[in-house]
């Protein structure tokens, strides 16, 4: 039995504004304000803007529930236009930052190796990335969706040493799952994250790749969660559209009630 505590993160994407982000923050602190969910780890990851209110209220409270960023800069400061660094990330005390969501990947053409520059970029300042890997709909139609997704492993964490690659999180979200309502079997997600933690142990030694969590993400709902949770290699969830609906989350966290 794995002491993998599970991570559910909700990742906002472009959704809710600041004043939104606190109401509904607000909403998932009543509703998880029991002692039940304490073996879970719950995550809100909202957009820049978002950060500072949601710090306010989680430091104010004193909420369990942690908060990231969407994205990282590769760079810690300078003439990045638009960009938000790792010490800004820090200094709001987040605790993770996404990495290569394939939305990133797909609309804004970033590759392994800037996913690893980022990748490192948020150990620098002690975030904990979520790095995104997962398949198109024409690599999963080829069969090809655990060597494409491996080689995204391999590419994000290329030199990061063992002492970080422990920490880190790693989502598997095959792209053709994503916000589509089309939600793999929880035999497809067992299929990818048991092959990224085979190669997490290639690359790092087993007891490294027995303490990195691995979620899932596409399509996660509170009527697919238990099922997909059940599996050895799935440490949790990488919610999008479900996460924005604060009673549906809560559902989702609350998944062994099932
Ligand atoms: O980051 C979250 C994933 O892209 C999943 O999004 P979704 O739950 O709306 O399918």
């Amino acid at each position: 039995m794995s002491d993998r505590i599970p991570l559910m993160a909700g990742n906002w994407k472009m959704n809710l504004n600041h004043l939104e982000a606190i109401a509904h923050v607000q909403k998932l602190a009543f509703g998880l304000a029991d002692k039940d969910y304490e073996a879970v780890e719950v995550a809100v990851l909202p957009p820049f803007v978002d950060l500072r209110s949601v710090q306010t209220l989680v430091d104010g409270d004193k909420l369990k529930i942690k908060y990231g960023a969407q994205d990282i800069s590769a760079h810690d400061s300078g003439a990045y236009t638009g960009e938000i660094s790792g010490p800004m990330l820090a200094k709001l005390r987040c605790a993770y930052a996404v990495v290569g969501h394939s939305e990133r990947r797909q609309y804004h053409d970033e590759t392994d190796e800037l996913c690893n520059a980022k990748v490192k970029a948020a150990f620098r300042h002690d975030l904990t990335p979520i790095l995104c890997v997962g398949e198109g709909l024409d690599v999963r139609k080829a069969g090809n969706q655990v060597a494409h997704t491996l080689a995204q492993v391999d590419g994000g964490l290329k030199d990061v040493p063992a002492e970080q690659a422990e920490t880190i999180v790693i989502a598997y979200e095959p792209v053709w799952a994503i916000g589509t309502g089309e939600v793999a079997t929880p035999e497809d997600a067992q299929e990818v994250c048991g092959a990224i933690r085979g190669r997490l142990a290639e690359l790092y030694g087993q007891e490294v790749a027995d303490k990195v969590r691995i979620q899932y993400g596409g399509s996660v709902k509170s009527g697919n969660i238990a099922a997909i949770m059940a599996k050895p290699d799935v440490d949790g969830a990488l919610i999008g559209g479900a996460s924005l609906d604060a009673d549906e989350f809560v559902k989702i966290v609350r998944f062994r009630d099932q």
